[in-house]
């Protein structure tokens, strides 16, 4: 039953469809000014219609992040806006008296987050849920958030404390090319779709410094090493092996320059993701040298030669 639509008290169901289209027409009509709204709780009347106007302002005035009450809303960019992410706005965020009063932003959450655990005598674990449908940009804000930490959560007193705090910042942001060259895929949605699920600890002492992380995955979408929808790709660590290995990798893994692969359709798109050179080098920073990776590849290299298929029909030896 209607009891009350903003403020009015209508007396039939009519009635109050006609104060909500007031409403409406009220709301919308000062449409020049629906992107100042950095908060979805001040939108009036609350419908579809004027949240996504409201959003749509926004994105207009490239202004990609909006409050839902305590919610963030991020709007995919699908371009690069470089000084939104910068280490000095991450600076600005992490040392503002109040950053809840500064613009919406990934960096508010990240730093409310961070004093959360900070201001409790008893420190209390805290989680960020980073959710939307594929290409919304969850992959994107998760590293944000892991890149923003690796600032505000390094900057220890000693030389030689700083120097542990480096190495592990270095090893959570080399984790990223890794996971998602062995997870990742290019899907109609997404070139970069991630095919499984992640559950990133990252791990602070009493002084609020990074000691650690951790990544629990779940979910892989194995099924995709054998069957891609079409216009799809398999997981981008097969491409890099193939276009990036060098001469000599090429003859230990018996892989022929050229060949093509029942199994790895779409070959020729060339992705920014199919660089072989940035997983093997963000292996290395995590502690996996070189003869490992190799054998890494072998083996992967062996377990698929067998599922590959050559397209000349053609087994592998
Ligand atoms: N804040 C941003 N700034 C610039 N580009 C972005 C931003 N967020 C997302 N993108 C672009 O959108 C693409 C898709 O984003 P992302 O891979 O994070 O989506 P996703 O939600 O993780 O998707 P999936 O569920 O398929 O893995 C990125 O590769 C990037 O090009």
């Amino acid at each position: 039953m209607l009891q009350q639509v903003n403020g009015h008290n209508p007396g039939s169901d009519g009635q109050a469809r006609e104060y909500l289209r007031e409403d409406l027409q009220e709301f919308l009509g000062g449409e020049v000014l629906l992107y100042k709204l950095d908060d979805l709780t001040r939108v009036n009347p609350v419908t579809l219609e004027t949240v996504l106007r409201c959003l749509q302002a926004r994105y207009m005035a490239d202004t990609f992040y909006t409050n839902a009450g305590c919610t963030l809303v991020a709007l995919n960019p699908f371009k690069p806006v470089p000084q939104l992410y910068s280490p000095e706005l991450m600076r600005e965020y992490h040392a503002a008296p109040q950053p809840q009063k500064l613009k919406p932003h990934v960096f508010t959450v990240g730093e409310q987050t961070y004093r959360n655990v900070k201001s409790l005598i008893e420190p209390v674990n805290q989680s960020i849920v980073v959710s939307g449908e594929s290409g919304a940009g969850k992959t994107w804000t998760s590293r944000c958030l892991m890149k923003f930490y690796a600032v505000v959560a390094a900057s220890p007193a000693s030389w030689e404390s700083h120097k542990i705090a480096e190495r592990i910042e270095q090893r959570i942001l080399n984790s990223n090319p890794v996971m998602e060259a062995f997870g990742n895929a290019c899907t109609l949605r997404n070139n970069n779709s991630s095919r499984f699920g992640k559950f990133i600890q990252l791990q602070l002492n009493r002084a609020q410094q990074m000691t650690g992380a951790a990544v629990q995955t779940y979910l892989l979408e194995k099924t995709r090493v054998a069957c891609q929808a079409s216009s799809e790709r398999n997981f981008h660590i097969f491409y890099q092996i193939c276009k990036g290995a060098s001469e000599d990798e090429r003859l230990q893994w018996h892989l022929p320059e050229g060949a093509a692969f029942s199994w790895l359709p779409n070959p020729e798109r060339s992705l920014e993701e199919d660089c072989f050179e940035v997983t093997r080098e963000a292996m290395l920073h995590l502690g996996i040298d070189t003869p490992t990776q190799n054998n890494i590849f072998k083996v992967r290299r062996k377990a698929t030669s067998l599922m590959f298929g050559r397209d000349d029909g053609q087994p592998f030896s």
